[in-house]
């Protein structure tokens, strides 16, 4: 399957690299967005370039509870970090979280539509700092992170 939009995490100077079957394969496994993980959260971006950000309607079930009828806060962390992470492609870098601090405001609710978003807030050399957000479809902040993402060189895809 080649690898859709919304499952790309590297910039697209680097698409060229990912057009082997294999690396295809690999590039579609992410439990974050990838379409092919089974037990993934299949999450779908839509990335603003301009605005530096990606965006995408959450909606979870039992599968990931914590406490009951709620989300999960290791999956609530795991959302906020997809969402920054999805700023590589936008930006053209090659990144990973290096660090990341959340803030559960609110319970999130499971069967519920919601919303997250990833936003880039500024770039010091090789140090990206992002925010994100896990919203209702009103708008309340349910959890929200900041996190520092490191560029790293591209020739790391070969080790991975
Ligand atoms: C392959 C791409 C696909 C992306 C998929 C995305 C999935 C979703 C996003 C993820 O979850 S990625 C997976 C989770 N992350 C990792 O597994 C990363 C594991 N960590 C590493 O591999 C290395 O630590 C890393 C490459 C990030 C950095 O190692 P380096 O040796 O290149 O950097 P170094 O430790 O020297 O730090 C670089 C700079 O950052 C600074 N720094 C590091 N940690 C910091 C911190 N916590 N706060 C502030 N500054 C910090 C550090 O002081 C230094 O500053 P200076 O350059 O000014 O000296």
């Amino acid at each position: 399957m080649p690898i859709p939009e919304e499952a790309r995490h590297l910039p697209a100077s680097m698409d060229d690299a990912m057009q082997s079957p294999e690396a295809a394969k690999r590039g579609t496994n992410c439990f974050g967005c990838g379409p092919t993980n089974p037990q993934g959260l299949h999450l779908k971006f839509v990335i603003d370039a301009a605005d530096l950000t990606a965006t995408a309607p959450v909606n979870l079930t039992r599968l990931h509870e914590g406490p009951p009828g709620y989300i999960h806060g290791g999956i609530i962390a795991t959302l906020l970090d997809e969402a920054m992470s999805k700023l590589n492609r936008p930006l053209e870098v090659l990144a990973v979280t290096r660090n990341m601090q959340v803030d559960y405001l609110r319970p999130s609710p499971l069967n519920q539509p919601l919303t997250l978003i990833g936003r880039h807030l500024r770039r010091e050399g090789r140090k990206l700092y992002h925010q994100a957000e896990l919203t209702t479809a009103e708008g309340t902040i349910l959890a929200q992170a900041t996190g520092l993402f490191l560029v790293v060189d591209p020739a790391v895809l070969k080790r991975l």
